[in-house]
């Protein structure tokens, strides 16, 4: 497998190539040239898999035996020894037709978990096998910056850098990226919101010196790897609810900010899984809903909410999406994007908006819809679900067809949010991990939303 930028301008290169290199250097995004497509046959067998058998068959497609099978066999297994449920991502039944896959059993109780394990093992692995420095520089709304920490503390030949949007995370996510004391870790808490953080890292990035001389690595989901292992959970749930593998058809609904984890289920689907609808899920952030139902990709006034992890206008993932839908043409890409970059707008209809709304619905959670979600499935269910998994719920109820069956995807553990629980009326025990976070001492540096300072404070911290 090789892989190639959206804006076609990189050439094609390797699996650990593009894991390094992340933001492809000619601004776009990296993604596979071929999509592979898993023949029926393959999917009843993968059906009988453990999670990390699974993990291993789905990666044998992407990583071009770069990594030794048995050396890849333990960077998986180490990455997955630390969740807390055997089999990684279960799936529970929420009603006859509604199931819940649940990505929150890992270190820091959200999906990003999933993916970000793996990744902290595997810059380790490319650290020493290739003994290069590597710096990790991130942009969070709250879960990716605590899961990628978590994923690379203490690290050898390691430092990571995480942008989070000062005010504008919760308490447990604050927590838990600030009070890591690992001499490698440093919290810009940034003044701004999740989008101006996004906005200087992808600048930085596509700064080739800077990225050169600092050795900048990333783990948004700017980078595919993340894409990659996200996928692996669509076809994990898609067997424990599927009768008939191969044929039947299953919805996933999906709480959607960065458009990383619905992109990562389109991809499944373009593999060959029986996905019938992929239904998103906004809060009042609603650039991508506004896009599906009208075809116009145009960034509203930011609001906060209680599902603020999804506070986000500018969907980092949306260009890999935009690549495939508008026929793989990197020319029309890179002018569409940068039409978006000056007039802040892009649209489209006719056949392109016909194939956008095939494959997806979408729906919009406002505040009061979510809360209600969560009140009504724990009284009715006795489940309590994050407002992130709420709107999912939410928007599979809104989106689905009668008797059609469909995954909602539960992207948080509920006790990262109890702001939003605590107005349901709910009181809610945090598990231990959570409850000790209150009890230590915070790290973090205030710091204007501002690429110059920012690029300042970076460099004197990857070069101490
Ligand atoms: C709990 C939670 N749910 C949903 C999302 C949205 O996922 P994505 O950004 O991949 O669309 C996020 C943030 O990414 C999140 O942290
Ligand atoms: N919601 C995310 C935002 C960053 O998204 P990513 O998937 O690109 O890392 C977060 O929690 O930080």
């Amino acid at each position: 497998m090789e892989y190639i930028s959206t804006r076609g301008k990189v050439g094609s290169i390797g699996f650990i190539d593009a894991f390094m290199m992340g933001l492809a250097n000619d601004g776009g995004l990296l993604i596979p040239k071929n999509i592979p497509v898993i023949p029926v046959e393959t999917l009843q067998a993968w059906s009988k898999l453990s999670y990390t058998e699974l993990v291993l068959e789905l990666f044998s497609y992407f990583t071009n035996d770069e990594i030794p099978k048995e050396e890849l066999k333990q960077l998986v297994e180490a990455s997955y020894s630390t969740f807390r449920h055997p089999e990684v991502t279960p799936v529970t039944k929420l009603s006859d037709d509604l199931y819940l896959l649940e990505l929150f059993h890992g270190p820091t109780f959200a999906f990003k978990d999933v993916a970000l394990q793996f990744m902290g093992q595997f810059y380790s692995y490319v650290a020493k096998k290739k003994g290069v420095r590597i710096n990790i520089l991130g942009a969070t709304s709250g879960d990716t910056g605590a899961s990628a920490i978590e994923g690379v503390r203490g690290k050898d030949g390691i430092k990571i850098c995480i942008l989070h949007p000062h005010g504008k995370v919760s308490k447990v996510q604050e927590l838990q990226m600030t009070t890591v004391q690992d001499d490698n870790v440093l919290n810009l808490s940034v003044d701004g919101n999740f989008d101006d953080c996004q906005r200087i890292i992808k600048e930085l990035f596509a700064d080739l010196e800077f990225k050169s001389a600092n050795d900048l690595a990333a783990i948004n989901s700017i980078n595919f790897v993340r894409i990659l292992a996200q996928i692996v959970y669509y076809f994990y749930a898609y067997f424990k609810v599927a009768d008939n593998i191969g044929t039947t058809k299953v919805n996933f609904s999906v709480p959607t900010g960065n458009f990383g984890d619905i992109f990562a289920g389109y991809m499944a689907k373009r593999m060959g899984l029986p996905v019938g609808k992929l239904i998103l899920a906004t809060n009042e952030n609603n650039i991508l809903e506004r896009f599906i139902k009208e075809g116009v990709y145009m960034p509203g006034d930011f609001r906060m909410t209680y599902s603020p992890s999804m506070d986000i206008q500018v969907a980092s993932n949306f260009e890999r999406y935009l690549y495939y839908v508008l026929g793989e043409d990197p020319e029309l890409i890179t002018k569409l994007m940068e039409q978006f970059k000056v007039e802040g707008e892009i649209s489209i209809d006719g056949e392109a908006l016909a194939k956008v709304q095939a494959e997806f619905a979408a729906h919009g959670v406002l505040g009061a819809e979510c809360l209600a979600t969560i009140s009504s499935v724990k009284t009715d269910a006795n489940y309590l679900l994050d407002p992130h998994s709420a709107c999912g719920v939410a928007a599979a109820k809104a989106c689905a067809a009668p008797n059609e069956l469909t995954v909602s995807l539960a992207t948080a553990h509920p006790a990262k949010f109890n702001e939003a629980i605590e107005l349901c009326g709910i009181e809610q025990q945090y598990p231990e991990q959570i409850k000790a976070l209150f009890d230590k001492e915070q790290r973090q540096t205030r710091i204007a939303g501002d690429k110059d300072a920012i690029a300042k404070a970076i460099e004197v911290f990857y070069k101490g």
